[in-house]
């Protein structure tokens, strides 16, 4: 099950003036579209981006025509048209969750990407809102006519996430001329939770709103240029011992011995988990889980790599990439390498294309080399803007 950001981009922009419609427009070095799509394409839980374009644009899409996160569709004569175009335009492509997005709104953050998605995971659906600060008039031919009540009052914003399903179906029922997908989904009796949003992730609606945009993402740019990147290493050894199967990376191999620990002596998942807590000078897995503890004999690893990729998080790092090497004659890992990428990738949080797992034998020399044991060694990256 997969998670997609659907972009509507089909608006002509009229609002922001003559010229080309305001996708299209230049912002900090690229175009609009290029800055809303990059935000979402390089999150490392977006899996799919549809691309919701209008039919005279098709020249325009350039180098995201080809890009494998990214499919295009063509929308309608009104933003709910343009999203259920897009809607069906994903089905059958396993999709879970969605999140709906202006491509007018070029300066989302990661961190409201996460936010909506695991807000997902307990309500039906989460988008972000912006508590009205300023007091609020009614107006009549220049005049103020009478004030408005502001509390309880939010200023909505995308992107708005819902279960894929769900959205479709309201989108369905609905008979169009909603504002936003929160509107649809609130008709069709869907509960919509309210995350914060961020004043940075405004709309370029009006042409001064370029010149706003662009200093948020450039001020955002100097930030990232200031990254705090960390490198760890980890490395472990496992002796054979009595056993049919291995486990490696979180497969499962059938193998004549098996691997003796205290856990499940998955000695691939234990070199990328001290590599997470090297890179966090947080010590190694027997600081956290202490092998005179006897609640993690028998352990599954799992718990103790996603302990590492919680605890990094928690700290504000993305891991970047993980790259573990295996030592071992036998069992071969090649015909496995894919169900160890698939399954530590999971487990991480990551995209597969950014976790490594490979083999290599010592030549028959050493301990590894006599069968007597496997080693693995391990790398891992974490970033932070400072
Ligand atoms: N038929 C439409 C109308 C709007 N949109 C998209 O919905 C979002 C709504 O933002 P808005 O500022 O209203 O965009 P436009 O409709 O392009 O702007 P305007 O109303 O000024 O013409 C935009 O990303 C726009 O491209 C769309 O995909 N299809
Ligand atoms: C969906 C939306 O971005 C929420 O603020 C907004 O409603 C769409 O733009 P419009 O200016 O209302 O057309």
């Amino acid at each position: 099950m997969t998670t997609a950001a659907l972009i509507v981009a089909a608006g002509r922009g009229t609002r922001a003036g003559a010229g080309l419609p305001k996708q299209w427009r230049p912002l900090a070095g690229q175009r609009v579209a290029d800055q809303t799509l990059m935000a979402l394409v390089d999150h490392p839980r977006i899996d799919q981006v549809m691309l919701v374009i209008h039919p005279d644009d098709v020249a325009h899409l350039a180098e995201w025509s080809s890009h494998p996160k990214v499919s295009h569709c063509f929308g309608g004569d009104s933003r709910d048209q343009s999203v259920l175009n897009g809607l069906q335009a994903l089905a059958g492509s396993d999709v879970h969750k969605v999140l709906v997005h202006d491509v007018a709104r070029p300066c989302l953050s990661a961190d409201l990407i996460d936010q909506l998605i695991d807000t997902l995971d307990i309500h039906q659906a989460a988008a972000p809102g912006l508590e009205v600060v300023d007091a609020l008039w009614r107006g009549d031919e220049g005049l103020v006519a009478g004030v408005q009540d502001r509390s309880a009052l939010y200023r909505a914003q995308t992107p708005q996430a819902f279960h894929y399903d769900a959205l479709l179906e309201a989108h369905d029922a609905h008979p169009g001329g909603a504002a936003d997908d929160v509107e649809v989904a609130r008709a069709h009796g869907i509960d919509v939770a309210i995350v914060p949003g961020e004043e940075s992730n405004l709309k370029i609606t009006r042409p001064g709103d370029f010149a706003r945009a662009e200093d948020i993402l450039r001020e955002q740019t100097k930030k990232e240029e200031h990254m705090d990147i960390r490198l760890g290493n980890g490395y472990d050894v496992h002796r054979f011992g009595e056993g049919d199967h291995v486990i490696l990376c979180g497969v499962k191999i059938p193998h004549g011995r098996g691997l003796q620990g205290h856990s499940d002596a998955d000695v691939g998942m234990h070199a990328v988990t001290d590599a997470l807590y090297g890179a966090m000078a947080e010590g190694d897995i027997g600081r956290h889980f202490p092998p005179s503890d006897p609640q993690w004999k028998g352990a599954a690893s799992e718990i103790f790599l996603k302990h590492a990729a919680d605890l990094a998080r928690s700290k504000g790092f993305t891991i970047s990439n993980v790259d573990c090497t295996l030592v071992c004659e036998y069992p071969k890992v090649g015909p496995h390498a894919a169900a160890m990428m698939t399954e530590m990738a999971r487990i991480l949080g990551m995209e597969m294309d950014r976790v490594s797992i490979k083999a290599t034998t010592s030549e028959r020399l050493g301990f590894t080399g006599r069968e007597e044991g496997i080693a693995a060694i391990a790398t891992a990256t974490l970033i932070k803007a400072q």
